[in-house]
């Protein structure tokens, strides 16, 4: 009998956005039917290094142009630097709120509103600091045809997990677009409890 795979493709289709002509690909968690989407641009080669940015869903910071945090300028800059670059993949993973979810988010936002910082409303609440995942990466970089990638992050979770898969993460591209004051607390937060890594002139 044939294996259930854990994640499957599922469809791909044109995506027009504002910086230019993308194409979305559509995954799936068989398991628990949770949907994760990847965006590429351009054409590319077995073993070119590919401009790559893993986007964890922040539906306050992508969709609802919030400030409190960096994520919805992070996903603008990301496209925008694939496109200039003439190729690249965003993958989108439904992560919302480090793994809580959009509600458990909005009480931790409720916890840091009252004063704990963003890994104590976690913990406050029962979860670890960030519940993530990213074995879903390796189906979804396997069937863009992606080995070696450009990493458009902060986060080196990220590159130790997408390197414990077998991808080779030939150079890291900081992304630390969209600090403002509402968000300049938070940032340092991430940067002394989970290990992000930010220009410590950008945070004073
Ligand atoms: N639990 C929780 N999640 C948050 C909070 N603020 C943002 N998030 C979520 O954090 C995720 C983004 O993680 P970040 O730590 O900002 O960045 P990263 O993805 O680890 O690293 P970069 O690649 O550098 O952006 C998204 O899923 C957001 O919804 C918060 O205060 N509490
Ligand atoms: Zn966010």
């Amino acid at each position: 009998m044939k294996q259930l795979q854990k994640y499957e493709f599922v469809s791909s289709a044109s995506l027009p956005t504002r910086w230019g002509q993308f194409t979305i690909h559509g995954f799936v968690e068989t398991a628990t039917e949770q949907e994760h989407v990847a965006l590429t641009f351009g054409q590319w080669q077995s073993g070119d290094v590919i401009p790559m940015r893993i986007h964890s869903e922040c539906l306050t910071g992508d969709a609802l142009f919030s400030t409190r945090c960096d994520c919805g300028a992070q996903l603008e800059k990301a496209l925008q630097n694939i496109v200039e670059q003439g190729k690249g993949v965003l993958l989108y993973l439904r992560q919302e709120g480090r793994g809580i979810g959009l509600l458990n988010k909005i009480r931790a936002y409720n916890l840091q509103d009252q004063g704990l910082d963003t890994v104590e409303a976690n913990e406050h609440l029962g979860f670890d600091a960030d519940l993530r995942e990213y074995d879903m990466c390796k189906l979804m970089l396997d069937t863009l045809n992606v080995q070696r990638v450009n990493l458009m992050t902060n986060n080196p979770k990220k590159r130790k997990a997408l390197e414990a898969m077998g991808i080779e993460v030939v150079s890291r591209t900081p992304i630390d677009h969209g600090i403002t004051d509402d968000n300049r607390h938070y940032i340092r937060t991430k940067t002394e409890k989970l290990g992000h890594e930010f220009d410590p002139h950008l945070l004073k």
